[in-house]
This record gives structure tokens, sequence and C-alpha cells, in this order.
């Protein structure tokens, strides 16, 4: 007998990165080419219409896996039964508005669709936030759902983690499948940190450690570059890419130089780095291979614990398990410590919105 359908929810379905993500998820690359999915699809009023559309079109694509499609504007009936909520749908920065404004409105939608998923998703249902700013989104989301398990409650980087390995990639000219072990560490910001300390190529003569075979320090971090970035902006990261010394700016600072290019945030390199993420989380991660997910800190490598923030794991059986014993120089803990630094931060900002 076939598998019983696993309802997926996406919400900010009619926007960009959901438009993405939904056909992936009904193509099985996200749970798999045997396991068929119902679709949710929740959005905001306005944006009805252009949702009714997407389902439109995913009736038309005809794919074998889709078992049904719910579109709708209403929270309860987007978030009732829903085995995995992939939470896209947020309110983004317009001119003139101050991050605290941005901060406060996904607030309330975070505590507001907390509380629907708590009362009317499946049991052990799995969240990943996308929406930014996304750890914070993740952890009002876990305070308002208080009895979703804290385990079960993520969010992406690893788009930050495979823009990582893409990097890598092109500058040892290797298969981007053939590197692995990046860590993304903390915000989904401009401050997380990009470290290649472990992370490896398979060659012809065994796995390689990236820093051995990039053999120049400067292409990893420059400081001077990054401080100029600060100061003077994407015009500097253009020339940068002529340099050495971008590696760690370059991933920091991808998703700002998508939207200069596009003039529209990455989308499809997000839904696919969602499905990754789901997959990974649910199938397991390949043996030897850790991944990088924004999770609930306990404290492991001395980063505070109650904060979403990224980590390298392994996952097995449906659960992460964050990778313990990884050396960390003095330069990466500075990193590590600066990324929680702001999550702090964001963490009193969102808690002062509440009030
Ligand atoms: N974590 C990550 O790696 C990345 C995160 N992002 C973030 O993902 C989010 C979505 O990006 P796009 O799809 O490009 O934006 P978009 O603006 O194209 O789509 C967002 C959708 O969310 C909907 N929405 C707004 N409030 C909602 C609510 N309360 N409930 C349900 N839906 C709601 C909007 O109507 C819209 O359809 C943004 O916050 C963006 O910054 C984008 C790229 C990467
Ligand atoms: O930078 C943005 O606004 C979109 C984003 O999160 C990314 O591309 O990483």
């Amino acid at each position: 007998m076939g598998k019983e359908p696993v309802r997926v929810l996406v919400t900010g379905a009619a926007g960009q990165i959901g438009y993405a993500l939904v056909p992936m998820i009904a193509r099985g690359v996200m749970l798999g080419p045997d396991q068929p999915v119902i679709l949710h699809m929740l959005d905001i009023p306005p944006a009805a219409e252009a949702l009714n559309g997407v389902k439109m079109e995913l009736v038309d694509a005809a794919f074998p896996l889709l078992k049904g499609v719910v579109a709708t504007t209403d929270v309860v009936e987007g978030c009732t039964g829903v085995n995995i909520a992939i939470m896209v749908g947020g309110f983004p920065r317009k001119e003139g508005m101050e991050r605290k404004d941005v901060m406060s409105k996904n607030v309330s939608i975070y505590k507001s669709q907390a509380s629907a998923l708590e009362k009317h998703a499946a049991a052990n249902c799995k969240v990943l936030v996308v929406a930014n700013p996304a750890n914070t989104n993740a952890l009002i989301l876990k305070e308002f759902a208080p009895s979703i398990p804290e385990k079960n409650i993520t969010c992406l980087t690893r788009l930050d983690h495979n823009r990582a390995l893409g990097q890598i990639s092109e500058r040892l000219n290797v298969q981007v499948s053939d590197v692995k072990n990046a860590i993304i560490w903390g915000n989904h910001s401009s401050t997380q940190y990009p470290d290649v300390n472990h992370a490896t190529v398979k060659t012809p003569s065994g796995e390689k450690p990236v820093r051995e075979l990039v053999a120049d320090d400067a292409w990893y971090e420059n400081g001077l570059l990054l401080i100029s970035i600060i100061l003077f902006g994407l015009s500097t990261l253009k020339c940068s890419h002529k340099l050495h010394g971008e590696f760690i700016a370059t991933v920091q600072q991808r998703g700002a130089a998508i939207i200069k290019a596009r003039k529209l945030s990455s989308a499809l390199s997000a839904a696919s780095s969602a499905c990754d993420h789901i997959r990974d989380w649910v199938l397991g991660t390949p043996e030897g291979t850790w991944v990088s997910m924004g999770v609930y800190s306990d404290g492991s490598y001395n980063v505070p614990a109650g904060l979403i923030y990224s980590f390298p794991v392994t996952c097995r059986n449906g659960e992460w398990t964050i990778v313990q014993g990884l050396s960390i120089d003095e330069l990466s803990r500075k990193k590590l410590d600066l990324t929680a630094e702001e999550l702090t931060e964001e963490k009193a900002l969102a808690y002062s919105c509440l009030s």
C-alpha cells in the first residue's frame, strides 16, 4: 500500500519564494519521490486571487504526488492537521521603516500563527521559519506555541550553508557535491559566520581540508575588506571579486548582492534550500556530513541558551543533533560571539514589541 499523504503548509504561498517552493514540494523534491503530499497554502486577503492562480497552476501541472491543495486566507484552515509548516509569509521592510517597525509587524504575525499551529497542527509538526528576521521570528513562534516541542522549531540558514559550498566549489573548481561540512554559525543576517575550518573536498586521493586546498588565508578572511564593505557598501563588494579575502564577506552579503542584481530577493535558491533543510531533517543527513540549521540553543559552544542560532547538525530519525567537539579558534570565537550578541539584541527588541 502507498504511503499516507503528508500535509505541508506554506505561508506566504502567493509570494515569490512560495511560487518557487510549492512545485518543488509537489514534485517530491522535499520529502522524496514516493511521498504523496497535500499542500496547504496560506496568504493574506489582498493576495487571495494570486493564491488561487497558484492553485490553478498546481492543478494544471498534474503532479502525481499531489493529493490535494488547500488555498486559503484563513489561518485556522491553513494550519489544520499540518505535519510540516514552512513559514515564508511575513512583512517586508518598506521605505522609511525602522527595524523596530518591521520587527513589530512580524512579531505580531508570528505570535498569532504560533497560536494557530499550536491549536490546529498535527502532533509533532515540524516548523521551518524562512521569513526574516528568520531566527527571531522562529523564537517568537516557539514562545507562543509552548506545546510544540522546541526541537521542532527551526529557521533557515541552509541557503547560507549552500552559498558557502557554492563559493568553495567555484574557488577550487570542484563539483559542489564533493564539498561538505562548511558551517553557518548564528544569525541569518550579515553577522552570520560562514566557517570553512572543518570543510572538506572529496579528491581522488581522499578527503582534503578546504583550507589546505585553498592555501590562501587571505581568501578566507580579509579584515580590511570587511571594514571597507561596512563603510562603503556593496560597490566595494563588487570590486572585491577581483581581490582575495572575499569568502566570508561574499557569503554574508550574498542576499544583498542578489537583490542588487535581480531587484528582488533570492527565491529559487531559498526555495531549494528550504527543501534541503526539511529533506535532511526528515530523511537524515548522509553519513559523515553535517548541515547548518537554525535551532534552539542549548548552550553548546558557549552560545547563550534560549536563542535560535545556526549550528552544524546531523539528523537521524527525524531529529537533529548539534555536532559537538569541533575546535573553535580565536577568530571564530569572536565571530560566534558577535552574531550571538546581535541575536540577543533582536530578542530584546522583539520582546519590547510584545509589551
Ligand atoms: N531565511 C532565508 O534564507 C531567506 C529568507 N527570505 C525571506 O523570506 C520572506 C519571503 O520572501 P519572498 O517570498 O521573496 O517575499 P514576497 O513579498 O514575494 O512574499 C511574501 C508573501 O507573504 C505574504 N504574507 C504577508 N503577511 C502574511 C501573513 N500574515 N500570513 C501569510 N502570508 C503573509 C504576502 O502576501 C506575500 O505573498 C521574506 O521575509 C524574505 O526576507 C528570503 C530569502 C532567503
Ligand atoms: O537578504 C534578504 O533580504 C533576503 C535573504 O534573506 C537572503 O537572500 O538571504
